[in-house]
């Protein structure tokens, strides 16, 4: 029987993901194989990803894995999928979303967030983040912070900021729940579109029979409608998962 050839990101929240695909293909009987590759946006630590031109940062290399047949299939956090896909390419599955919301994760005991007379300074590196910070607590700094989870931890605990600002998906996935400290409001912090669901991709030369048994062992029907129409929504903004989409109520 064939061998599904997974293709992924070597970070561990990418290679956690793959191994959840993996998982799900097996409990429907299909076995597969990971196979890990470098990004662009792996490689440039030092840019900010609005820089660098956020489109396609970490997932060219691996849509050209598709392409050439190398993999069958390429696992990536649905949030970090653009809204339009290059030609050729298309989602095949949206796995069930772990909650969606933004967190804040501290090595500090106490984070008091919305306290104006407290300095904070924040690590995230997302223009969607800080802008709804400065809509809702302006009086919070920010410091770019990026890289993988656990390199961004590790600038926190050396004092770059506080505490960062994440989503709680990769913070649970990689076991980081002891230092989350606060769960932010769905009403505030609105998430990227997709965040919390991992994406399978795959070519559109696919064999449709075995796209079919990889949809049927790893899409949960309710996440893609959402995921879906939260899409559509993105395509009209040509928007990807750090453009600043937020809910704006007015402030008191
Ligand atoms: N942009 C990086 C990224 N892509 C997916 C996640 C978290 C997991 C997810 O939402 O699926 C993260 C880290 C973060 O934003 O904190």
């Amino acid at each position: 029987m064939k061998v599904v050839k997974i293709g992924t990101r070597g970070s561990k929240l990418a290679l956690w993901q793959a191994y959840h695909i993996q998982d799900l293909l097996k409990e429907a009987g299909l076995e597969s194989e990971i196979v890990t590759i470098e990004t662009k946006g792996d490689k440039i630590l030092d840019v900010s990803i609005a820089k660098i031109g956020s489109k396609g940062v970490f997932t060219e290399e691996l849509e050209e894995l598709l392409a050439s047949g190398q993999v069958d299939i390429a696992v990536h956090s649905a949030k970090d999928m653009q809204s339009r896909l290059p030609e050729g390419f298309e989602l095949i599955a949206f796995t069930e979303r772990e909650q969606e919301q933004d967190i804040i994760l501290s090595h500090l005991d106490t984070i008091a967030y919305k306290n104006p007379e407290k300095p904070l300074l924040l690590g995230t590196s997302s223009t969607r983040r800080v802008a709804t910070l400065k809509h809702y607590y302006p009086h919070i700094r920010t410091v770019e912070v990026r890289g993988n989870l656990q390199t961004r931890i590790a600038k926190m605990e050396s004092g770059v900021c506080d505490a960062l600002l994440l989503a709680f998906a990769g913070a649970h996935r990689m076991g980081y729940d002891a230092l989350i400290r606060h769960h932010l409001s769905l009403e505030e912090f609105t998430p990227a579109v997709g965040q919390g669901s991992v994406a399978v991709e795959a070519a559109t030369s696919l064999d449709p029979a075995l796209r079919e048994k990889i949809r049927r062992a790893c899409n949960h029907p309710e996440t893609e409608q959402r995921l879906l129409a939260e899409r559509a929504y993105l395509r009209v903004l040509e928007g990807g998962c750090s453009i600043p989409v937020l809910r704006w109520r007015k402030v008191p």
